[in-house]
């Protein structure tokens, strides 16, 4: 039996304006620090062999704050953007209750949680600098739908997490919404349409208990 946790990142400064974030690199909110604590205490006597989070600092921040509270400092970590959260394209630093007021509730659903609606699209994708500087600027996305941020999620999954799971090591991740949305539906197996309803908490480590071909012996998703 080896362990798979995934942890969304605490709440951030946009979560708390209710505003569309995807790539923006904000932080966390007093009370996303709270919850990276939080989470890390429900994780206390658990030991990982890596971690693996995105580029975006709300993340980053929530994974150091566990990674410190369970005494893990030392574990390896990888930062990489196939990890980020959902590009939310033109959409991002927008409120959510605006865009509900202008498009429609059902529109600002399809963006939200289905899987193949993708987001109004940036004119140009942003300047590969800061945390893309060693990033193919050929592959800045100029908004994603969930079904295109699975594309590069899945890859990432199969290569660097998976044959850890397969060697026995339990795994990490700190990530996003969207990004967990695409693994838990990858891990899973659950349908294009069903993954519309699941929803992942800022903060509550989802735990992963799985056989020695990956198979789930146990989870606490749905607790
Ligand atoms: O704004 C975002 O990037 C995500 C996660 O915070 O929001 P939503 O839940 O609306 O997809």
């Amino acid at each position: 039996m080896v362990k798979l946790v995934m942890v969304r990142h605490g709440e951030s400064i946009a979560n708390a304006l209710n505003q569309y974030t995807g790539w923006n690199n904000v932080g966390l909110t007093q009370e996303g620090i709270v919850q990276a604590h939080v989470a890390a205490e429900k994780l206390k006597g658990m030991s990982f062999d890596h971690v693996h989070t995105s580029v975006l600092k709300r993340a980053i921040i929530t994974a150091y704050i566990i990674q410190d509270e369970l005494n893990l400092n030392y574990v390896p970590i990888t930062k990489t953007w196939r990890l980020n959260e959902r590009h939310y394209g033109a959409l991002r630093g927008i409120n959510k209750d605006e865009t509900r007021r202008e498009y429609g509730v059902e529109q600002v659903h399809q963006w939200r949680r289905s899987f193949y609606s993708i987001p109004p699209q940036l004119e140009q994708p942003d300047p590969n600098v800061g945390p893309y500087k060693y990033f193919d600027a050929r592959i800045m996305p100029v908004a994603e739908s969930l079904y295109q941020a699975y594309q590069r999620i899945i890859p990432y999954y199969v290569d660097q997490v998976a044959p850890l799971l397969l060697d026995g090591k339990d795994q990490l991740i700190v990530a996003h919404g969207s990004t967990i949305r695409a693994l838990i539906k990858y891990i899973e197996n659950i349908s294009d349409e069903d993954i519309d309803g699941i929803e992942v908490a800022n903060g509550k480590p989802l735990i992963y208990e799985l056989d020695n071909k990956l198979n789930i012996i146990s989870s606490n998703r749905t607790e």
